[in-house]
């Protein structure tokens, strides 16, 4: 069995870099199935909405979730509202979806499951 999506780190993304292919998709959204495939203006994007008590919880893991980001030269769109965190991903360098978003959803859950 491969190694788990959230041991793997992101590549580089450059334009050009392989989209996860249609033969590949439905294997990593198996290992995170709390991601919903949307596609907005024909990109592909992996989407998640957390719910939290208040708007500080919310709050602290948009910081935790751009940490990551930081971390891994990969960057989500976040939007942040009182009680709610809608984390999606995608790859801007090739409009649409790399294995990088998939490792990013994955260490999203791990980063945001251990709080
Ligand atoms: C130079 C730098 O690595 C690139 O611009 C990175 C930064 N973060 C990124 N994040 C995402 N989601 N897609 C990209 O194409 C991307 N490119």
């Amino acid at each position: 069995m491969s190694a788990e999506l959230n041991q793997l780190q992101c590549e580089a993304c450059r334009a050009g870099a392989p989209q996860v292919s249609d033969e590949e998709l439905p294997e990593l959204l198996r290992q995170i199935p709390d991601w919903q495939p949307i596609v907005v203006d024909g990109v592909m994007q992996l989407q998640r909405v957390y719910t939290f008590r208040n708007f500080k919880q919310a709050w602290a893991a948009s910081n935790k979730v751009a940490e990551l980001a930081e971390q891994e030269g990969h960057h989500p769109a976040l939007l942040l509202e009182w009680g709610k965190l809608t984390i999606t991903w995608w790859t801007h360098a090739i409009g649409g979806l790399h294995k990088n978003d998939f490792i990013c959803a994955a260490k999203t859950d791990a980063v945001l499951s251990a709080q």
